[in-house]
């Protein structure tokens, strides 16, 4: 089997694309792996669909299945344009949270998120005032003013207890920094799509940030996010890093 190995603002993935649709999720374990496996945070399967370019399976590093990935969005959206599975550089693919429209130009990848759902608008727990966000996955939001009080136990604790990711967001001079704790890697990435989106949602609802806002996650790699017309746009660089058969 050939797997492709992309790298999406530093959080990683592996991609194929199979006619077989299946439980691929000790797959996930074994290639995920990153000392006896090719290593990532998550695979990506695409399947073929009647409804849309393609469809999709996605998988954490840990084996459990996610709904959606926003950084995978972007991965998967080069890896079928320029692997000839669709005819356009505008495609729109099905993931467990929708309906997923992207636009590939080179290395830069725009996607449209799916609608956010708001779960609790703000809560106070282990000292920080959070909000809990629905942008393809559920994502637990603090704004803090130092990112150094991310702390990786908290983290834990709050990903159990609300059954997701969590993110530490800094605001400045009208820019974003972003650090995730990501479900199902169980630790921090180096990127989240989804997770900088939420991020990105609650700032600008707050009248933080303006409705088109760089956001910068702990790879430092820079992203776009804008909210038009109530939809949000997710766009950066991607990096298909090697192809390999095993
Ligand atoms: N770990 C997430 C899925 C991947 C999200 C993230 N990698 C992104 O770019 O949105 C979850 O299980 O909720």
């Amino acid at each position: 089997m050939t797997y492709t190995k992309y790298s999406a603002s530093g959080n990683d993935f592996i991609i194929f694309h199979t006619f077989i649709e299946k439980d691929y999720s000790l797959d996930a374990i074994k290639l995920c792996n990153r000392t006896e496996g090719i290593g990532a945070d998550g695979l990506v399967v695409i399947i073929p669909s009647s409804q849309a370019d393609f469809k999709w399976l996605f998988y954490n590093s840990d084996g459990s299945n996610a709904a959606m990935c926003g950084n995978a969005t972007r991965a998967v959206s080069h890896y079928a344009f320029f692997n000839n599975l669709v005819s356009s550089n505008e495609m729109q693919f099905l993931t467990g949270a929708g309906l997923i429209k992207s636009f590939v130009e080179n290395d830069i990848v725009e996607t449209q998120l799916t609608a956010p759902k708001v779960i609790n608008e703000e809560f106070i727990q282990g000292g920080f005032l959070w909000h809990l966000v629905d942008t393809g996955v559920p994502h637990l939001v603090t704004i803090v003013d130092d990112l150094e009080l991310y702390n990786h136990d908290l983290c834990a604790k709050m990903r159990y207890e609300h059954n997701a990711n969590v993110n530490f967001a800094k605001i400045e001079n009208g820019i974003i920094k972003v650090r995730t704790y990501e479900r199902g890697v169980e630790g921090e990435t180096l990127a989240c799509g989804t997770g900088m989106a939420a991020c990105f949602l609650r700032a600008n609802e707050l009248g933080l940030v303006k409705n088109t806002t760089f956001v910068y996650p702990k790879s430092g790699e820079e992203l776009t996010l804008s909210l038009r017309n109530g939809t949000i746009y997710f766009k950066g660089a991607v990096k298909k890093v090697f192809t390999t058969t095993i």
